[in-house]
């Protein structure tokens, strides 16, 4: 499969950093000694080749002209002078770092400006702090039970009205925008119902509603190997840096990319004055793991394709894009380049997930994905414990449901330890 995309918004992008990397050194010069802010992070160079080649391609300007680029652990970095003031003046506001790995984020991301944040639930807050009292939030009806978490606290403490609705019913979202409506939330595949939103539909009508109307999408699903968000019309997108671009499920961060500058200078401030940049360490981390997201992630997709194809050829209810049953298949391979490498399935029958889970071997019993290994998990007693259990009712989600989240091992091995456990569990299996 083709993994080039057209660039067509690039020229107009690099004259928009232009003036804008502009604007912010003339606003240093004339901010009466206000301590320096770092260049926006913009990509440096621009997107020319495919995506697993833009991924491993970062572009350096250290001095000994390091091929992994240096770690400041610094806070602080002194000045020449009061009247020849740098670029970095203490690391919440910016470290050289973490604006490597932005401008690289920027880049594959097809955004004008990407942020580094502490963990995926901080890019989400860093949004939320762009909203005021009596502004209103539609969002789905099944999501990431943390962002679920994090809306409930909005609506509950800071005064905003959240619409749960059908994301994936593009109706039910123009049914719902009215001029209050700031945000529209998206996720796609849909955290764990792996539901799917039509992306642009939702934009396009959410704009020509109200253009100010901010939409979001957390692409933590799919990562910027299979879905660019911002050019299917969304304003901002983010990801948990946690799972796909880390991989090795040992840091945690978040990442959050727009194309209009303004908007970023915005999110910039907010990140700033809060303090959740991330760290110069995360950073490059973070930035060593995204290098061989490309190879993680096309074979992690191609095992889930192999499990998604046993599990159904022994008539499991599976919920995965890949397959031609699902009912987001045709707006899923439209707006992404493939399938991704989460997937659930039913028993219909509690107490036998239950056993299922606990019976596998090299399935690792794990909230998260995006992981090297494979992990297998009930979100109704993990990752969506947190979803009070009469919402989870009223939202019919279904408490068997099992997820897979799949690595990169040999598929054979994975699909012979999962059978065994479906034995083991006393799944009657198709011979
Ligand atoms: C879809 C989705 N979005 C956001 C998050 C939050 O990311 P983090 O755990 O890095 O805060 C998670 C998982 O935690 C997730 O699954
Ligand atoms: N105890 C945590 C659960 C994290 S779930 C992580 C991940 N998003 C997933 O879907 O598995 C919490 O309460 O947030």
């Amino acid at each position: 499969m083709s993994r080039d995309i057209p660039l067509n918004t690039v020229p107009c992008l690099r004259r928009k950093a232009a003036a804008f990397q502009q604007l912010v050194m003339s606003q240093n010069q004339n901010d009466n000694g206000a301590p320096p802010s770092p260049a926006p992070s913009s990509p440096r160079s621009f997107p020319q080749y495919a995506v697993d080649t833009e991924i491993v391609t970062t572009e350096g300007n250290d001095q000994y002209r390091s091929s992994s680029v240096p770690i400041y652990q610094t806070a602080t970095f002194k000045q020449e002078s009061l009247s020849n003031m740098g670029e970095y003046d203490y690391t919440r506001s910016g470290n050289p770092t973490r604006s490597h790995l932005e401008r690289h984020l920027a880049k594959i991301m097809h955004a004008g400006r990407a942020l580094a944040v502490s963990s995926g639930m901080t890019a989400l807050d860093v949004i939320a702090r762009l909203l005021q009292p009596g502004e209103e939030v539609i969002a789905g009806d099944d999501l990431y039970g943390g962002s679920n978490r994090l809306l409930k606290y909005l609506r509950v403490n800071q005064g905003i009205i959240v619409h749960h609705i059908d994301t994936t019913d593009v109706d039910a979202v123009k049914k719902t925008v009215n001029s209050k409506t700031r945000m529209v939330l998206l996720e796609s595949p849909t955290n764990p119902l792996i539901k799917i939103c039509d992306i642009e539909a939702v934009a396009t009508a959410t704009h020509e509603a109200v253009p100010e109307c901010l939409v979001v999408v957390d692409n933590t699903m799919m990562s910027p190997m299979n879905m660019r968000p911002l050019d299917l019309g969304a304003d901002i997108t983010y990801e948990s840096g946690t799972k796909f671009l880390c991989g090795h499920h040992d840091l945690m961060a978040g990442v959050l990319a727009v194309k209009d500058l303004v908007l970023g200078e915005r999110l910039f401030q907010v990140i700033n004055a809060s303090g959740c940049g991330l760290s110069p360490f995360d950073s490059w981390l973070l930035l060593r793991g995204i290098k061989t997201l490309a190879v993680r992630f096309e074979k992690q997709q191609n095992n889930a394709e192999r499990i998604a194809a046993f599990l159904k050829s022994h008539n499991f209810e599976v919920y995965y894009p890949g397959l031609e049953s699902h009912p987001g298949y045709n707006v899923h391979t439209k707006q992404s380049l493939g399938p991704g490498a989460v997937l659930s399935f039913r028993t219909h029958d509690l107490p036998l997930s239950e056993r299922i889970v606990e019976s596998t071997k090299l399935w690792g019993i794990s909230v998260s994905f995006g992981c090297v290994n494979s992990l297998i998990s009930l979100p109704c007693k993990m990752s969506h414990a947190s979803i009070d259990p009469k919402e989870r009712a009223e939202r019919d989600f279904p408490e068997d449901l099992i997820r897979l989240c799949v690595g990169i091992e040999n598929p054979q091995d994975l699909i012979d330890d999962l059978l065994a456990a479906m034995v083991k569990a006393g799944v009657e299996m198709k011979k």
